[in-house]
């Protein structure tokens, strides 16, 4: 019932919390004890006070056993902070561990639309920076804000129980102080909300600058040109001013307050010494723990901002966790031979529709060349049929099964797919080959990387397969990384392959080795290649030509030479090229 009134944020921290109720009970139950311990030194000196106030006989064996009392209570409260810091890292820990596992998962199944509607500057501050402060918040300030709370309090029902004027003195200003804290603080929530946005905009312009160094060098441009930078840098700066005036005065008069409670406890204790009503060493202990008494107000005010970050970093979190996973582990018959099929498909990004009722067959064990002009939609196309982008309208079907009703698992072990910018994990060329197949003969690599044309670069490889890949193989050229990722893909072993662009880095006569090469090793692979260029697209079973997200035409070579205007005009510049280079070829000799 109160669960249920609380906002999602807060539900979440109480879920979170509870899972690791055990260590942080104790974790509460040790601060306590460490907190009335704090007190202990206090009442020690206070019987030392007192004893020479009155001049009583301070025997060397009174004064042993105080100091062997003192450092006792001041080893006991170490103790005690000690095991609790110890419980309520263990605990912060599981919960950054728990939380990131599950953030890490709930990604790999979100669909490529949302994770580019969230860029990677965005993603990383929600999984590194919101996760890390509820881990530093839990382990220290469970303890710290907790301590921060529960020693003012032992020591104000202790000066009460001691003399009630004398507590009454010491906490007569706590009510203002608690007063100007919170009216400095209003409204704070939706100022750190759009601070946090603002830095996470921040984070995510200084990833692409800094990505696009290269480029800015090449146009001799600054952080100045580079408008999205210069402004995120500016809101950014007007929000950090917009918050520091609105707290600066509030938050000075706060802190100045919080040690003037001595002016109340003086003039009372002073008062109440003349009518005789309180000794000397009395005010001095109200002296010693009054004075402190609302300092730990400013870190109990410290966290409670702190806290509005962990909740808005926990309402980041919450749309990542609500990202649906695929429950669906069965595997489903496919009755082979396998095809695969685009049923009137069409496509929008956000508004923007690309791709319109495009029906594409794949049979099974054929090659089929997707060309078109530039966005004319050849990539989207790949990446509906690899399953990584769902159609507005129309189905995906492989087998007369719709794509959607396959397990990842299965989709996986079915389509293969090699991107225009290939990624390298860090790691050995070996891993990054293994990486979805770990299970390979010696005799499948050897195939893999000779069709790839990746044989010469691993020979050429100081350590061969063992050679260290920078993250995202930057030691390695774009063609490069082209090959290991043909390779890659091949050693997945899938039915169907989809190379979008991935032969950028061949001539056309290594092209049209590959293409020969992938025929001749794995004859019962249905292929898509998507080219800008019709080398070695003769022998295709079919030919696809898009212009404007459609299909324009489908045919063989023969056919499409006959018959289409922009097959006959890339054909021609192609065969003119190709004339340019075995001349050239034959003027070097
Ligand atoms: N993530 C995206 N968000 C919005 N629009 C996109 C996105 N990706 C592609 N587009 C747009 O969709 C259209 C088709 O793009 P696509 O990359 O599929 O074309 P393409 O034929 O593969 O282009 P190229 O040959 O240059 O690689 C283009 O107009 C492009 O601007």
């Amino acid at each position: 019932m109160i669960i249920s009134r609380l906002s999602q944020d807060k539900q979440l921290a109480i879920t979170l919390l509870k899972s690791q109720q055990r260590y942080l009970l104790w974790t509460v139950v040790l601060t306590i004890l460490a907190a009335i311990a704090e007190l202990l030194p206090f009442l020690i000196l206070y019987k030392v006070f007192s004893a020479v106030i009155n001049y009583q006989p301070l025997t060397a064996y009174y004064l042993i056993k105080l100091a062997v009392a003192m450092a006792g209570v001041i080893l006991l409260r170490y103790i005690f902070y000690c095991i609790a810091y110890y419980l309520s890292h263990q605990a912060a820990y599981s919960i950054l561990t728990e939380l990131r596992y599950k953030l890490v998962d709930k990604l790999a199944y979100a669909s490529l639309p949302w994770l580019q509607q969230n860029p990677s500057g965005k993603l990383r501050q929600t999984v590194i920076q919101d996760v890390e402060r509820i881990e530093t918040f839990v382990a220290h300030h469970t303890v710290e804000g907790l301590a921060a709370i529960v020693c003012p309090l032992v020591s104000s029902l202790f000066l009460f129980y001691f003399d009630w004027r004398l507590g009454l003195a010491a906490l007569i200003i706590a009510p203002v102080v608690m007063l100007i804290s919170n009216w400095t603080m209003r409204g704070m929530s939706k100022d750190y909300d759009s601070y946090m946005g603002m830095a996470a905009e921040l984070d995510s312009a200084t990833v692409e600058y800094v990505r696009n160094i290269a480029v800015m060098k090449v146009f001799n441009l600054n952080v100045k040109h580079f408008e999205q930078m210069r402004s995120r840098l500016a809101n950014y700066y007007q929000t950090i001013q917009v918050i520091t005036h609105k707290v600066i005065g509030g938050w000075s008069v706060f802190t100045s307050l919080l040690s003037a409670n001595v002016l109340f406890i003086l003039p009372v204790g002073i008062v109440l010494f003349i009518y005789g009503e309180v000794k000397i060493s009395a005010i001095a202990l109200a002296i010693m723990l009054g004075a402190g008494i609302l300092r730990p107000l400013m870190k109990v005010n410290l966290l409670s901002s702190e806290l509005t970050e962990v909740l808005a970093g926990l309402r980041r979190l919450m749309p990542i966790l609500a990202l649906k996973t695929t429950n669906n582990n069965t595997t489903l018959t496919l009755v082979e031979p396998i095809s695969l099929q685009l049923s009137n498909v069409s496509f929008s990004y956000q508004q923007q529709q690309v791709i319109t009722d495009v029906s594409i067959v794949l049979k099974p064990a054929t090659v089929t060349v997707l060309v078109g002009s530039s966005g004319s939609g050849k990539s989207t196309i790949a990446q509906l049929m690899a399953g990584l982008l769902i159609p507005n309208k129309g189905q995906v079907m492989v087998a007369d099964v719709s794509l959607q009703q396959l397990s990842d698992q299965q989709r996986s072990e079915l389509i293969g797919l090699v991107t225009q910018e290939p990624f390298l994990f860090q790691g050995t060329i070996l891993d990054n080959l293994c990486f979805a197949n770990k299970d390979i003969s010696e005799q499948q690599l050897e195939t893999a990387i000779k069709v790839a044309q990746a044989e010469s670069l691993i020979n050429s490889l100081p350590d061969g397969y063992q050679t260290m890949v920078n993250e995202q193989g930057l030691k390695l050229s774009g063609g490069e990384r082209q090959r290991l990722a043909i390779a890659r893909a091949l050693l997945m072993d899938t039915q169907i392959l989809i190379l979008d662009e991935a032969t950028a880095f061949a001539d056309n006569i290594t092209q049209k080795n590959f293409y020969q090469a992938l025929r001749t090793y794995y004859p019962h692979k249905t292929i898509l290649i998507i080219a800008h260029n019709s080398y070695g697209a003769e022998s295709a079973e079919q030919i696809i030509i898009m212009d404007k997200g459609s299909v324009q035409e489908v045919g063989q070579h023969q056919q499409l030479l006959a018959r289409n205007s922009f097959y006959q005009t890339m054909w021609q510049q192609q065969q003119t090229v190709m004339d340019w280079s075995i001349v050239s070829q034959e003027g070097k000799q």
